[in-house]
């Protein structure tokens, strides 16, 4: 696969995650959810200004020959800072993408590396961000992610990152590749699967408290327990589950990019 064809299927992902609706918390054609900042036609100026990005991403990877991981990373972050500002003009100065930037950065780049070496994207970047939370974390206080390592003492995208985002590699990959039916409703079940065990740091901002885990753990549960979005059960709760997070003002920001990852790593497997 050529870093071309791994930059198309990233910015592939994007799209696939943005028109899959409805989506609770998150930004969807049929809805803005409780974002009242974004529409999906911003989604999509957002997916287009990363374009070069991405290309940037899989050429870094593709390239690298040295023996510490850690260098690659460097390299990539170089580019991601470049990437954020682009993004943020494309958008007028909203948050669109910035996780994505950095989640889906690490994976073009680890799996351009691996079509030349034997490994998986997974442990190349885990070896990639080894030491990133305590390089990053416990000194400011400014995003979300700095506050809520001193609140809290947890490490958000980081510790994922760091962790070879165990959520993606054990629970979102297998349990999409063993649904069935139409895409959208696959998609839909995935994400939900992602939001019964993630510690999203946008929903603990929003909230502002960290009970909210638990409780939008239990509500992805039960919606995967009536049988997902297949079932007229699953639907009808989902559609309650869309008008609760607005009400409330929760976002899944961080589910969102789990569910972009897997969508790339699917794209990248054939799954999908
Ligand atoms: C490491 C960076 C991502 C920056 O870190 P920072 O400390 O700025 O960020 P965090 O607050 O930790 O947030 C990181 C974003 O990652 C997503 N996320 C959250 N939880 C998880 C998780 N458990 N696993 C994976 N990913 C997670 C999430 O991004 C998405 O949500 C954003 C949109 O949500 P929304 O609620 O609308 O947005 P807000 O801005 O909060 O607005 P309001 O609530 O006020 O309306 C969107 O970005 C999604 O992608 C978290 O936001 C990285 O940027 C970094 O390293 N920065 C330094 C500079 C750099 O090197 N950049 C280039 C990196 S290659
Ligand atoms: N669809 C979406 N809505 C809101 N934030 C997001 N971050 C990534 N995808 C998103």
């Amino acid at each position: 696969m050529t870093p071309f064809e791994i930059a198309q299927n990233a910015e592939k992902a994007l799209l696939y995650e943005v028109v899959t609706n409805p989506k609770p918390g998150l930004v969807d054609p049929a809805d803005r959810g409780p974002h009242p900042d974004m529409n999906v036609y911003l989604f999509v100026d957002s997916s287009l200004s990363l374009r070069k990005y991405f290309v940037q991403a899989a050429n870094i990877g593709n390239n690298f020959n040295g023996k510490d991981l850690r260098q690659m990373f460097n390299l990539l972050r170089q580019v991601g800072i470049k990437a954020e500002k682009k993004m943020f003009t494309a958008t007028h100065e909203v948050n669109t993408h910035k996780g994505a930037i950095f989640s889906l950065g690490l994976f073009v780049c680890a799996s351009a590396y691996c079509q030349n070496h034997t490994a998986d994207e997974f442990t190349v970047i885990q070896k990639m961000t080894q030491g990133l939370v305590e390089h990053d974390l416990g000194q400011k206080s400014e995003t979300a992610g700095e506050k809520q390592f001193l609140q809290y003492g947890k490490g958000g995208v980081r510790a994922e990152a760091e962790a070879g985002y165990p959520l993606v590699r054990d629970v979102a990959l297998p349990f999409l590749m063993h649904t069935t039916g139409d895409l959208n409703a696959r998609l839909l079940d995935t994400l939900m699967k992602i939001v019964s065990e993630i510690e999203d740091s946008n929903l603990i901002k929003r909230a502002g408290n960290i009970e909210v885990i638990a409780w939008a753990h239990q509500q992805a549960k039960k919606y995967l327990t009536l049988g997902g979005y297949q079932t007229e059960a699953g639907k009808q709760f989902m559609l309650e589950l869309n008008q609760t997070f607005k009400e409330r003002n929760y976002s899944l920001g961080g589910s969102a990019d789990l569910l972009i990852i897997t969508i790339f790593m699917a794209l990248q497997k054939e799954i999908i």
